[in-house]
Protein backbone atom coordinates (compact mmCIF):
# COMPACT_ATOMS: atom_id res chain seq x y z
CA UNK A 1 0.00 0.00 0.00
CA UNK A 2 1.07 3.45 -0.69
CA UNK A 3 2.51 5.37 1.98
CA UNK A 4 1.26 9.09 2.33
CA UNK A 5 2.56 12.20 4.89
CA UNK A 6 0.51 14.98 5.17
CA UNK A 7 2.66 17.98 6.21
CA UNK A 8 0.83 21.43 7.61
CA UNK A 9 1.12 23.90 9.81
CA UNK A 10 -2.15 25.85 11.75
CA UNK A 11 -1.83 28.55 13.80
CA UNK A 12 -5.49 28.73 15.26
CA UNK A 13 -7.06 25.16 14.31
CA UNK A 14 -8.69 25.95 11.29
CA UNK A 15 -5.98 24.87 8.82
CA UNK A 16 -5.76 21.36 10.99
CA UNK A 17 -9.13 20.55 10.12
CA UNK A 18 -9.13 21.13 6.96
CA UNK A 19 -5.71 18.48 7.07
CA UNK A 20 -7.92 16.06 9.04
CA UNK A 21 -10.05 16.06 6.01
CA UNK A 22 -7.37 15.63 3.69
CA UNK A 23 -6.13 12.47 6.24
CA UNK A 24 -9.74 10.74 5.92
CA UNK A 25 -10.03 10.40 2.26
CA UNK A 26 -6.22 9.66 1.90
CA UNK A 27 -6.97 6.93 4.26
CA UNK A 28 -9.74 5.60 2.16
CA UNK A 29 -7.67 4.51 -0.19
CA UNK A 30 -4.21 4.09 0.91
CA UNK A 31 -1.63 4.49 4.63
CA UNK A 32 -1.90 8.44 5.10
CA UNK A 33 -0.67 10.21 8.49
CA UNK A 34 -0.88 13.68 9.65
CA UNK A 35 2.48 15.58 10.87
CA UNK A 36 1.63 18.85 12.46
CA UNK A 37 4.80 21.41 11.68
CA UNK A 38 5.18 22.95 15.01
CA UNK A 39 5.01 26.73 16.17
CA UNK A 40 8.96 27.14 15.89
CA UNK A 41 8.58 25.50 12.78
CA UNK A 42 11.68 23.28 13.87
CA UNK A 43 10.18 18.84 12.71
CA UNK A 44 11.12 16.49 14.06
CA UNK A 45 13.70 13.42 13.14
CA UNK A 46 10.77 11.16 12.83
CA UNK A 47 8.87 13.39 9.82
CA UNK A 48 11.79 13.64 7.97
CA UNK A 49 12.40 9.98 8.12
CA UNK A 50 8.80 9.47 7.42
CA UNK A 51 8.95 12.27 4.33
CA UNK A 52 11.87 10.13 2.59
CA UNK A 53 10.16 7.02 3.08
CA UNK A 54 7.07 8.43 1.33
CA UNK A 55 5.29 8.09 -1.99
CA UNK A 56 3.82 11.13 -1.72
CA UNK A 57 3.60 13.73 0.57
CA UNK A 58 0.94 16.38 0.91
CA UNK A 59 1.49 19.89 2.22
CA UNK A 60 -1.17 22.17 3.89
CA UNK A 61 -0.88 25.79 5.26
CA UNK A 62 -2.91 29.00 5.74
CA UNK A 63 -2.55 31.81 3.95
CA UNK A 64 -0.88 34.18 5.79
CA UNK A 65 -0.26 38.17 4.40
CA UNK A 66 -0.79 36.11 0.96
CA UNK A 67 1.76 33.11 1.91
CA UNK A 68 2.74 30.72 3.90
CA UNK A 69 3.38 31.14 7.35
CA UNK A 70 6.78 31.68 8.44
CA UNK A 71 6.92 28.44 10.05
CA UNK A 72 5.74 26.59 7.18
CA UNK A 73 8.73 28.60 5.19
CA UNK A 74 11.38 27.51 8.09
CA UNK A 75 10.20 23.54 7.15
CA UNK A 76 10.43 23.85 3.52
CA UNK A 77 13.81 26.12 3.82
CA UNK A 78 15.37 23.43 6.50
CA UNK A 79 14.22 20.97 3.41
CA UNK A 80 17.04 22.20 0.99
CA UNK A 81 19.58 19.33 1.70
CA UNK A 82 16.99 16.88 0.57
CA UNK A 83 16.75 19.41 -2.53
CA UNK A 84 20.35 18.82 -3.46
CA UNK A 85 20.43 14.99 -2.90
CA UNK A 86 17.27 14.83 -5.24
CA UNK A 87 15.61 13.05 -2.45
CA UNK A 88 11.99 13.29 -3.19
CA UNK A 89 12.16 13.95 -6.32
CA UNK A 90 9.54 11.40 -8.58
CA UNK A 91 7.06 11.28 -5.16
CA UNK A 92 3.58 12.10 -5.43
CA UNK A 93 2.17 15.77 -4.41
CA UNK A 94 0.00 17.91 -3.82
CA UNK A 95 -1.39 21.21 -1.23
CA UNK A 96 -4.13 22.80 0.18
CA UNK A 97 -4.45 25.96 1.92
CA UNK A 98 -7.57 27.74 3.49
CA UNK A 99 -8.17 31.49 4.48
CA UNK A 100 -10.02 34.08 6.08
CA UNK A 101 -11.32 35.63 2.72
CA UNK A 102 -12.87 34.01 -0.37
CA UNK A 103 -9.94 34.41 -2.36
CA UNK A 104 -7.69 36.37 0.13
CA UNK A 105 -4.60 35.54 -2.11
CA UNK A 106 -4.87 31.57 -1.57
CA UNK A 107 -3.58 31.75 -5.45
CA UNK A 108 -0.15 33.16 -4.18
CA UNK A 109 0.42 30.26 -1.23
CA UNK A 110 -1.03 27.41 -4.20
CA UNK A 111 1.90 28.54 -6.82
CA UNK A 112 4.64 28.92 -4.15
CA UNK A 113 3.98 25.09 -2.94
CA UNK A 114 3.95 23.85 -6.53
CA UNK A 115 6.82 25.52 -6.84
CA UNK A 116 8.24 24.04 -3.79
CA UNK A 117 7.57 20.98 -5.04
CA UNK A 118 8.87 21.30 -8.46
CA UNK A 119 12.02 22.48 -7.23
CA UNK A 120 12.03 19.11 -5.46
CA UNK A 121 11.44 17.38 -8.81
CA UNK A 122 8.01 15.96 -7.24
CA UNK A 123 4.72 15.05 -9.76
CA UNK A 124 1.65 17.52 -8.32
CA UNK A 125 -1.77 16.31 -8.64
CA UNK A 126 -4.37 18.61 -9.70
CA UNK A 127 -7.22 19.29 -7.65
CA UNK A 128 -9.86 17.92 -10.45
CA UNK A 129 -13.29 18.85 -9.28
CA UNK A 130 -15.25 21.03 -10.70
CA UNK A 131 -16.13 24.27 -9.12
CA UNK A 132 -19.37 25.27 -8.12
CA UNK A 133 -20.23 28.51 -9.55
CA UNK A 134 -23.95 28.27 -10.33
CA UNK A 135 -26.46 30.90 -9.43
CA UNK A 136 -27.72 28.25 -6.51
CA UNK A 137 -24.23 27.17 -5.29
CA UNK A 138 -22.82 27.90 -2.04
CA UNK A 139 -20.55 27.42 0.72
CA UNK A 140 -21.74 24.19 1.31
CA UNK A 141 -20.86 22.46 -1.90
CA UNK A 142 -17.60 20.54 -3.04
CA UNK A 143 -14.79 23.30 -4.31
CA UNK A 144 -17.06 26.52 -3.39
CA UNK A 145 -14.00 28.50 -3.90
CA UNK A 146 -13.22 27.37 -7.87
CA UNK A 147 -9.39 26.24 -7.22
CA UNK A 148 -7.91 23.55 -9.53
CA UNK A 149 -4.46 23.29 -8.12
CA UNK A 150 -5.50 22.30 -4.59
CA UNK A 151 -7.75 22.02 -2.00
CA UNK A 152 -8.94 25.36 -0.85
CA UNK A 153 -11.02 26.80 2.13
CA UNK A 154 -12.67 29.84 3.23
CA UNK A 155 -12.78 30.51 7.09
CA UNK A 156 -14.22 33.65 8.02
CA UNK A 157 -12.35 35.62 10.20
CA UNK A 158 -14.48 35.46 13.47
CA UNK A 159 -15.20 31.67 13.09
CA UNK A 160 -13.92 29.24 16.24
CA UNK A 161 -12.33 26.11 14.35
CA UNK A 162 -15.46 24.11 14.93
CA UNK A 163 -17.44 26.37 12.64
CA UNK A 164 -14.95 26.69 9.69
CA UNK A 165 -14.10 24.96 7.21
CA UNK A 166 -17.05 24.25 6.19
CA UNK A 167 -18.78 21.29 4.62
CA UNK A 168 -17.88 22.02 1.13
CA UNK A 169 -14.46 22.94 1.26
CA UNK A 170 -14.31 19.62 3.56
CA UNK A 171 -15.74 17.52 1.55
CA UNK A 172 -13.58 19.04 -1.50
CA UNK A 173 -10.11 18.33 1.25
CA UNK A 174 -11.28 14.78 2.00
CA UNK A 175 -12.33 13.88 -1.98
CA UNK A 176 -8.54 15.59 -2.71
CA UNK A 177 -6.88 13.13 0.06
CA UNK A 178 -8.72 10.23 -1.76
CA UNK A 179 -7.81 11.27 -5.55
CA UNK A 180 -3.40 12.06 -4.73
CA UNK A 181 -3.85 8.32 -2.48
CA UNK A 182 -5.77 6.57 -5.53
CA UNK A 183 -2.80 8.18 -8.05
CA UNK A 184 -0.09 7.13 -5.21
CA UNK A 185 -1.09 3.74 -4.81
CA UNK A 186 -0.53 3.27 -8.75
CA UNK A 187 2.39 5.54 -8.59
CA UNK A 188 3.80 2.52 -6.13
CA UNK A 189 2.83 -0.15 -7.86
CA UNK A 190 4.58 0.48 -10.93
C1 LIG B 1 -0.76 36.88 10.29
C2 LIG B 1 -2.02 36.55 9.53
C3 LIG B 1 -2.11 36.89 8.21
C4 LIG B 1 -3.26 36.57 7.47
N1 LIG B 1 -3.32 36.86 6.14
C5 LIG B 1 -4.40 36.50 5.41
C6 LIG B 1 -4.43 36.70 4.02
O1 LIG B 1 -3.48 37.14 3.38
N2 LIG B 1 -5.59 36.37 3.36
C7 LIG B 1 -6.69 35.88 4.00
O2 LIG B 1 -7.70 35.64 3.36
N3 LIG B 1 -6.66 35.62 5.34
C8 LIG B 1 -5.54 35.91 6.04
N4 LIG B 1 -5.46 35.62 7.38
C9 LIG B 1 -6.58 34.86 8.01
C10 LIG B 1 -6.20 33.36 8.12
O3 LIG B 1 -5.81 32.82 6.88
C11 LIG B 1 -7.39 32.57 8.66
O4 LIG B 1 -7.75 33.06 9.93
C12 LIG B 1 -7.13 31.08 8.72
O5 LIG B 1 -8.33 30.40 8.99
C13 LIG B 1 -6.10 30.74 9.79
O6 LIG B 1 -5.83 29.36 9.71
P1 LIG B 1 -5.27 28.56 10.98
O7 LIG B 1 -6.35 28.60 12.04
O8 LIG B 1 -5.02 27.20 10.50
O9 LIG B 1 -4.03 29.29 11.42
C14 LIG B 1 -4.35 35.93 8.13
C15 LIG B 1 -4.23 35.59 9.48
C16 LIG B 1 -3.08 35.89 10.18
C17 LIG B 1 -2.98 35.49 11.63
Amino acid sequence: MARIEIIYFSGYGHTAKQAQAVLDGAQSKADARLWAVPDDGVVSDALWAAADAADALIFGAPTYMGGVPWQFKRFIDASSGRWQERKWASKITGGFTNSASAVGDKGETMNYLRTFTGQHGMLWVPLNQAPANMLNSGPDDRNFAGGSSGALAISPADARPDQAPGKGDLQSAHDYGAYIAGIAQLHAAR
